[in-house]
């Protein structure tokens, strides 16, 4: 089993250089207007080669649909999505064949099946996020007919903070940071970075806006919980915050409660989240990324015979996988919606009157 979801469920297939990647989305209500164009809007926010800020490797990332889709809607059945790749270059791979990447995962693959498939990571590269973000866009469409929105952009690079607590959320890969004024501080130091043949981290704002009440459920299928799932089963997430997160540790209660009123809450430091269940306000949630392990200066490590090496790398990488990463968390927190809203749907016996009374 390595799906996610337990109604709005699905899986991905496919290696960084093997000839496709894809996905299967099951338990999608039939009925969905399917905007072909949206989906590959979608892609064109995460696919790697458009900028300075991401690895060159030149993919189109084009969606093809395969199944569960007919005459423009969702018909109940498992849709299935394939990307074939189109720029794979494995030979830059060929002198780090038998030695593991540090910060990589070849290490830990390779002790848990025992085959290193050296070509570029093969599925634990983050290529694998293409097939994520296709089935993102499909939980999107969905949301739509609810006119919820799930959004993200960049709030922190390299330690640089966005100061603007209201931003501006960036809707295109050609908006990078949600706060103009650090924006450049930002870029500079992933340039420098590069210079250097180093990366560098990043945080992601993830939001959600007209999420009903009511989503999660106790106690081991939180929203809080399943969204943690998501995010940090994206590769290179090292950490999340629901709302203020960590600093509401150094707050006293009276600064951490969103006080209550008729016309809702005064506040949102709970992000929107209280008990595992959503309460109606925007939910919002901090993904933090590590920096790129891939980097072009010589580090120590091993080969597949224990022998100590030195590794050096070719090949083409992201010097901040924050900023694409940024589309990939979206996805996932518009998936994990989708699935909650359909959870939801039996919660009460009303709702399951409307449904079949
Ligand atoms: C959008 C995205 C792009 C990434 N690009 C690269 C890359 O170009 N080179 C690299 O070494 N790692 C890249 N990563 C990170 C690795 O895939 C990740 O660090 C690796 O699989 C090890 O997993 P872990 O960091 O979660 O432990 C990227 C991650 C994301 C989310
Ligand atoms: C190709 C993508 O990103 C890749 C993610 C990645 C990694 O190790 O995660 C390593 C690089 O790829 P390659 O396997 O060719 O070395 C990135 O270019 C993509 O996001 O589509």
């Amino acid at each position: 089993m390595n799906s996610f979801g337990q109604k709005f469920k699905f899986t991905t297939f496919g290696e960084s250089h093997g000839k496709a990647l894809g996905c299967i989305v099951d338990g999608v209500p039939a009925g969905i207007k399917v905007d072909e164009s949206f989906i590959q809007s979608e892609m064109d926010r995460r696919k790697p080669g458009q900028n300075a800020f991401a690895t060159a490797r030149s993919e189109g990332d084009r969606v093809e649909i395969l199944s569960g889709v007919f005459e423009g809607l969702t018909t109940g059945t498992p849709i299935s999505m394939v990307i074939f790749n189109e720029n794979q270059k494995s030979k830059d791979y060929t002198n780090v064949k038998d030695l593991f990447r540090p910060g990589h995962a070849d290490f830990t693959y390779f002790h848990k099946y025992g085959i290193r498939d050296y070509r570029g990571g093969g599925r634990s590269s983050a290529r694998e996020t293409a097939a994520r973000v296709a089935a993102g866009a499909i939980a999107k469409l969905l949301l739509k007919e609810l006119n919820i929105e799930v959004l993200s952009g960049i709030c922190e690079i390299d330690g640089i903070k966005g100061s603007k607590a209201d931003f501006e959320f960036a809707k295109t890969s050609e908006i990078f940071s949600l706060d103009k004024d650090k924006e450049e501080f930002q870029k500079e130091a992933i340039l420098n970075a590069k210079k250097e043949h180093n990366s560098v981290g990043g945080v992601a704002l993830v939001k959600v806006k007209n999420a009903p009440k009511g989503l999660g459920e106790p106690l081991y299928y939180k929203l809080d919980s399943q969204i943690a799932n998501a995010m940090m089963s994206i590769n290179a997430v090292k950490g999340i915050e629901i709302g203020d997160g960590f600093e509401s540790v150094s707050k006293k209660g009276s600064e951490n409660n969103d006080e209550i009123r008729s016309f809702g809450f005064k506040s949102n430091h709970s992000g929107g989240i209280l008990g595992g269940i959503s309460n109606g306000d925007e939910i919002d949630i901090k993904v933090y990324f590590k920096p790129t392990p891939s980097i072009f200066i010589k580090q120590e490590t091993i080969d597949i015979n224990n022998n100590e090496v030195e590794c050096e790398l070719k090949g083409r990488h992201d010097p901040c996988v924050a900023i694409r990463g940024s589309v990939v968390a979206e996805s996932m927190m518009a998936l994990v919606i989708a699935d909650m809203l359909l959870l939801n749907m039996s919660s009460k016996i009303e709702n399951i009157k409307k449904v079949y009374i």
